[in-house]
């Protein structure tokens, strides 16, 4: 067993555990008025209402232990502290440096990182202004219209969901584009429609040197070339955001046009510095900061509030409940804003690669479960397509419930009636998992719709909703810059919190590796065919199928 599995605080909570047994929430609610106001708590202009959980304040305190003893905020201050806390890669992770806007120094190594997050950031700032102003110009002196952001994975899903999330934001005559995927079809939809005197690419990449991302760039060089012939030109049409100059360089970007980030800023925590460029091309150098302040306020939240009262910390912990107690391996997250599509998405790799980990930081085996699957759609889409398993399903889902007071968009027959019909749904679909519907309350119904007994009694089993199906609901005032890098921010703690408690490195993600090394071997071998033993049969098969059928 594990230190973790073997702890008191452990054992207690498995004590708890059985002893909960199937309380069901409606009685936790009307055996408590105060339910909502125990349960609920403001933070970095976000209200978070977690009553909805198979909770009690016992449940509480005893998972309020295990953070402790498992030293979250020890862990928490050596992060923001800047010590190598990602033990695996010897670094520090420091992502709340980018948006640190108080005066605090932030070491790594002995030397503050402030000084150079500011230059980079100010870099930034004015090449997004002069993009957004027309000041800077493609070669034929024209202002940019289109930006395509080439990059994937971290370099990739944050700025999309970001630029997505603020589009009420955007600069109404540069249009923003994203190609990741190393299938062609990305790319070549993309530019079909784009003018090359006129596009600019971000080519972004931490490592520079990823497969999809520098083979989408060449592409576009190309492409590029075709019409501007003269590679001069290429200057005011490519710029790179990585870590790495001397691949920039190789590549044949000019290093004034890089903007630069550091090792200890993990991929998928990099959108708060140059990896959010196209961002800031988006929403202009004002809005950018407040995003970054957003995400500030939740960072001094987190780094200030008491357990007890810490919204990242209460969010990990019931995350930990269900998955390690109740035996939940999958999370909803349910954004009720069609601005936040592609927010579930970005929170995919920020959790699953994050926390996707079976050994601890000391190598060992765990044997406990680690980072649930995560997924989810924005409502009301998602009701009519998987939430009848969440319902009725024989799996237990959390779910996190997203929405905003206002609507960007508040159209309808009445102004707003679009915006409190989704509310309603939000607020519905949570009271729905909660409460459940009894076999005397699907009885009652269906007799009052004038059903025979027979045919009442029939359905009565398949009708019938167990409830006490937790969730969280999160409620922004509206979505703005400033709102959404809170949001983000709390989200990235939780996941945090989580690896604390797991005694997992949330911050590799060796996992990643095998199968880029495996497409290295084969890709030469599907024309020369494979090497006689160097696969499975399967693989052989399929590579053997593809050369019949190409
Ligand atoms: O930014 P890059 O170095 O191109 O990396 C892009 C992505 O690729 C890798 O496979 C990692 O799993 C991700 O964490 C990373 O964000």
């Amino acid at each position: 067993m594990t230190a973790l599995t073997r702890s008191p605080a452990w054992a207690a909570l498995t004590q708890h555990r059985q002893a909960f047994g199937d309380t069901h929430m409606r009685d936790l609610f009307a055996a408590d008025p105060s339910r909502f106001d125990r349960f609920s708590l403001d933070a970095a202009g976000l209200f978070l209402d977690y009553s909805k959980n198979r909770i009690t304040p016992e449940t509480l305190t005893l998972l309020l232990d295990l953070a402790r003893q498992q030293d979250v905020e020890g862990w928490r201050d050596r992060m923001f502290g800047g010590a190598p806390i990602n033990l695996t890669e010897g670094r520090a992770v420091l992502h709340t440096a980018l948006r640190n806007q108080s005066d605090r120094p932030v070491p790594v190594d002995g030397r503050d990182v402030m000084p150079d997050v500011r230059a980079v950031l100010e870099r930034m700032n004015g090449f997004a202004s002069a993009v957004r102003d027309g000041s800077w110009t493609g070669y034929t002196g024209q202002p940019i219209t289109d930006v395509v952001n080439i990059g994937i994975g971290g370099s990739d899903l944050g700025p999309v969901m970001v630029t997505e999330a603020l589009k009420p934001f955007a600069h109404p005559h540069v249009a923003l584009h994203f190609v990741s995927n190393i299938d062609g079809t990305h790319l070549a939809e993309t530019l079909k429609w784009l003018d090359p005197d006129t596009t600019l690419f971000i080519v972004a990449s931490k490592t520079f040197t990823t497969q999809e991302t520098l083979t989408n760039a060449h592409s576009a060089r190309r492409w590029f070339l075709e019409s501007a012939k003269d590679p001069a030109h290429i200057a005011k049409h490519f710029v790179a955001v990585s870590t790495n100059e001397a691949e920039v360089v190789k590549f044949g970007i000019d290093p004034a046009n890089m903007f630069g980030f550091w090792d200890w800023v993990g991929g998928r925590y990099s959108l708060w510095g140059a990896i959010g460029l196209p961002i800031a091309i988006a929403i202009g150098p004002e809005r950018f900061a407040e995003l970054l302040a957003g995400a500030h306020a939740m960072d001094e939240h987190f780094r200030t509030a008491p357990l007890d009262r810490n919204m990242p910390v209460l969010l990990g912990l019931l995350g930990v409940w269900y998955v390690n107690f109740w035996g939940a391996s999958s999370h909803a997250v349910l954004p009720y804003d069609q601005y936040l599509h592609r927010f579930t998405a970005y929170l995919q790799q920020l959790d699953m690669e994050s926390n996707g980990k079976s050994v601890t930081r000391g190598g060992e085996p765990v044997d406990h479960a680690t980072g649930p699957v995560v997924f989810g759609e924005p409502g009301t889409n998602g009701q009519h397509a998987f939430y009848q398993l969440i319902h009725q399903g024989t799996s237990l889902i959390p779910c996190d419930f997203i929405a905003t007071a206002t609507s960007h968009n508040p159209i309808g027959e009445t102004a707003g009636a679009h915006h409190r019909i989704l509310l309603s749904n939000v607020f519905a679909q949570a009271e729905a998992l909660m409460r459940g519907k009894t076999a005397d309350e699907v009885r009652a119904e269906m007799t009052r719709a004038g059903k025979a007994p027979d045919a009442v009694e029939a359905l009565v089993p398949h009708r019938v909703f167990t409830g006490n199906r937790p969730s969280n609901t999160i409620l922004l005032k509206s979505l703005t810059p400033a709102t959404l890098g809170a949001l983000i921010a709390l989200y990235e703690h939780k996941v945090f919190v989580q690896g604390i408690v797991w005694d997992i490195n949330s911050f590799d993600q060796w996992g990643v590796e095998l199968g880029k090394q495996l497409a290295n071997t084969i890709l030469p071998e599907l024309d020369s065919g494979p090497q006689p033993g160097a696969h499975d049969a399967s693989t052989s098969g399929l590579m053997g199928w593809w050369r019949v059928n190409r």
